[in-house]
């Protein structure tokens, strides 16, 4: 569980994060999302005990970061996945770490696999790819099996791939009961990942609330065999239509189930029929625009 009450952070005269707070619950994947500069990185390196607070207070599991009997076996960190010794191993990196946090050397051998890193753990550091060395980072929070994950931008440098293995890596650690919270630019990506979205500009809280609720359902688009007909069918129905350019109508605020009702009950051919959801690029230029 973590939990940001009122958190603040000021340099000098600028708030860069103000009065921001969520309690993410286990079990949950919450992402992150705002412009560069809008107060991301400070939060999550405010609730990791990297940047002290302001004001308010980060907690997890009830106490302060650094409160934390073995922080590390609690709160899985990926912060900057550049801040590494290039000329270690990945091996030799994860053995210091592993040393660091209590866990036996077998584990470095179970991470590396788990991240995909089995064959170039004996190779330098500063001849991975970024995509490697962000996997790196991961294998590193990983270590302690740590029930809490902070990672900032942990989709950097993956290929397509990789950003699948990482929804499936998050996705599962929540389904066992874990706590995720990761930013990210790639909304895409997010929106596949998350249950959740906190979303801040130039440092407050913009909006907070479920993938769902935040792109919610605008409508219905379908396309028919006679879309002429069909659109005198749904305004008679009280659906006033839209014509999109390819043919399709769409229909804003319908659900799709009374759109395909109207066209049941006329005996319309349908050869297309979905929701119109609002894309998440749209809600996050409006809301931080
Ligand atoms: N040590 C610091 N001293 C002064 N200002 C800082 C410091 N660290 C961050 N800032 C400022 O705080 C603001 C928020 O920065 P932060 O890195 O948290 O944003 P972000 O949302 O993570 O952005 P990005 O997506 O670009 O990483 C920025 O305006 C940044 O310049």
């Amino acid at each position: 569980m973590i939990t940001a009450h009122g958190l603040t952070k000021r340099y000098g005269p600028r708030t860069v994060v103000d009065d921001v707070s969520f309690t993410l619950e286990p079990g949950t994947v919450t992402g992150f999302l705002g412009p560069n500069g809008a107060g991301k990185s400070t939060t999550l390196r405010m609730l990791t005990g990297l940047v002290p607070v302001s004001a308010g207070s980060a907690l997890v599991d009830g106490r302060p970061y650094a409160g934390l009997p073995n922080p590390g076996a609690v709160v899985g960190t990926l912060l900057d996945a550049s801040a590494v010794h290039p000329g270690r191993t990945g091996r030799a990196h994860l053995r210091l770490l592993a040393d660091a946090v209590g866990v036996a050397r077998p584990r470095v051998e179970e991470v590396l696999a788990l991240v995909g890193l089995a064959d170039a753990g004996g190779r330098r550091i500063g001849g991975y790819s970024l995509g490697m060395r962000q996997r790196l980072g991961i294998a590193g929070a990983l270590l302690a099996d740590p029930p809490v994950l902070v990672f900032d931008e942990p989709a950097n440098g993956l290929d397509p791939e990789g950003i699948r293995w990482l929804r499936d890596l998050l996705r599962g650690h929540a389904a066992r009961g874990g706590t995720v919270l990761l930013s990210s630019h790639l909304l895409g990506e997010v929106e596949h990942t998350v249950d959740r979205l906190l979303v801040i500009g130039q440092g407050r809280m913009v909006a907070d609330g479920s993938v769902a609720t935040l792109l919610g359902a605008e409508g219905a688009v379908v396309r028919a065999a006679d879309p002429a007909r069909l659109a005198a069918a749904l305004e008679a129905a009280g659906l006033p239509v839209r014509h999109g350019d390819d043919g399709a109508l769409v229909v804003p605020g319908a659900d799709p189930a009374a759109v395909g009702a109207v066209a049941a009950a006329g005996g319309h051919a349908l050869v297309d029929l979905r929701p119109v959801s609002r894309h998440l690029e749209d809600l996050f230029f409006s809301l931080t625009a």
